[in-house]
């Protein structure tokens, strides 16, 4: 049984939607199909959780929405006009995300089922249309399929209890169809994943089910060695582990959801990512282990991300000071901050977390307490801060990677501001200013793979 998600881009629209369904035609293994809501159909395009997430904000601000809504609405109506179906959905829709606003939930609760219409709509249509060209089709909500998340809206996680029920979706012999991207909580209140999670709710179900192979159908023929958008035709990556994919999603390969991964390790599936719009492509397969070649090349991949800010706090004896950086992180967990990064001298530390979580307000806070309890020497705050990441399980028994990346940066005079190597020997890690990312990145991509 093989479990297929298919992201925001194979279901923009109906000629998308049309090759999704050959793709399910094609194989009988294909049993679960995940989907996201409907993404770019264009660069300049809007994605519908975008679309609903615009809607929301008007509804909380108490400001006319009926313009955000028929965006939405007049989304889906050109996907079920196209498709020859029957517009019932769409009257559906209306009446749906009138409910929610008229229901008694808190609005943070109202928001969060209002994101999930786009990939509940869009099952219900994809269910529909593959039943209308003779497949024993079902949609299936996740509470039925038994995704019990726990309350962490826009941020869940899966609980444990949730993958014995998960596992007797086996017992179904037709096609079901999950809307990706949300579940619901053991008291029944609807919670979503963080942005880009349907790829997690597909690594579940195949886990869930026990998949031989957990499909995720996109936009590109496979995982490239580097970011397509900042190198043009990189190098394709046919085979990846689950640890060097797991480093590379985090670090900004944005194709595959950095969380994604965890439950198909957990279950030994095997994932696939394929393009929509070239099956025939084998893409990029990650797996638990791969043989490494003598003299091949240790470096898999280089990603890249942006949006990060240090926390550099220096004290003279810092290394004498029993709970110093205890002391430190309790501050930034009561904020509700996490970090990334700890680099650290005998006399400083730097904290390295999402620029994200920390507004202005926080950032008085935080200072304003390490001042009180900490009393350093130094402190202060850096943003514009970008991560690159050199990732490959032969880095462990490669000499000279670090050189051939330093030198590399050097080649294109960016200033390294921070360096880290993974303790396993996986990643290496280096903090740069973020106008030199893309410099950087095709720097170091020529080195390594050139
Ligand atoms: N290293 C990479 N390899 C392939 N694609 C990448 C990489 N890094 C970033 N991407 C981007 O990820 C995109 C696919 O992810 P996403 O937009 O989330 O797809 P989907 O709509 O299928 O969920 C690609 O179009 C590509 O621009
Ligand atoms: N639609 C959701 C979830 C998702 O996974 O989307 P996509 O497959 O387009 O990345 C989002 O935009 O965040």
């Amino acid at each position: 049984m093989k479990v297929a998600k298919f992201g925001g881009s194979s279901v923009a629209d109906a000629e998308q939607l049309e090759k999704v369904a050959r793709i399910i035609q094609s194989d009988k293994e294909r049993r679960i199909i995940v989907v996201s809501a409907p993404g770019k159909r264009f660069a300049n395009d809007v994605k519908v959780t975008d679309l609903l997430i615009n809607l929301g904000e008007s509804y909380k601000e108490n400001r006319q929405y009926e313009r955000e809504l028929s965006l939405v609405v007049e989304r889906f109506r050109s996907i079920v006009t196209d498709l020859n179906l029957s517009d019932q959905v769409i009257d559906k829709i209306e009446t749906e995300i009138k409910n929610i606003f008229a229901s008694s939930e808190a609005i943070y609760s109202k928001l969060e089922a209002l994101k999930a219409v786009g990939e509940d709509t869009l099952a219900q249509i994809l269910s529909e249309y593959l039943t209308s060209l003779g497949m024993n089709a079902r949609y299936l909500n996740p509470k039925d399929a038994g995704l019990i998340l726990s309350d962490q809206p826009g941020g869940a996680q899966i609980l444990e209890e949730s993958f014995d029920k998960i596992y007797r979706l086996r017992e179904y012999d037709g096609i079901l169809v999950i809307p990706g991207f949300f579940g619901y909580t053991s008291t029944g209140k609807l919670v979503t994943f963080s942005r880009g999670g349907s790829d997690i709710t597909g690594s579940i179900i195949a886990a869930g089910v026990k998949a031989n192979l957990y499909e995720n159908f996109t936009d590109v023929d496979s995982v490239y060695c580097v970011n397509p958008t900042i190198v043009n035709n990189p190098k394709e990556i046919a085979t990846l582990t689950y640890k060097e994919m797991r480093e590379l999603s985090y670090a900004g390969f944005s194709v595959f959801h950095a969380e994604a991964l965890i439950p198909a390790v957990r279950a030994e599936i095997p994932v696939c990512i394929k393009n929509t719009n070239n099956p025939n492509c084998p893409g990029t397969m990650i797996v638990a282990k791969k043989e490494i070649q003598t003299g091949e090349n240790p470096v898999v991949g280089i990603a890249s991300d942006e949006g990060f800010m240090s926390l550099y706090i220096s004290k003279y004896l810092m290394n004498r000071e029993i709970g110093f950086g205890r002391r430190l992180l309790h501050i930034l967990e009561d904020e509700g901050i996490s970090y990334e990064h700890t680099p650290s001298g005998i006399d400083d530390m730097s904290v390295i977390m999402r620029a994200n979580q920390m507004d202005e307000r926080k950032e008085r806070n935080v200072i304003k307490r390490i001042k009180a309890e900490l009393k350093p020497d130094q402190v202060h705050v850096a943003r514009g801060l970008a991560l690159i990441m050199i990732v490959g399980e032969g880095m462990q028994r490669q000499i000279g990677t670090a050189y051939i990346a330093t030198k590399a940066l050097k080649d294109a005079n960016v200033n390294i501001e921070m360096i880290n190597q993974g303790s396993s020997e996986v990643s290496l890690m280096f903090g740069i200013k973020e106008e030199a990312v893309n410099a950087a990145v095709k720097s170091l991509y020529q080195a390594f793979f050139e």
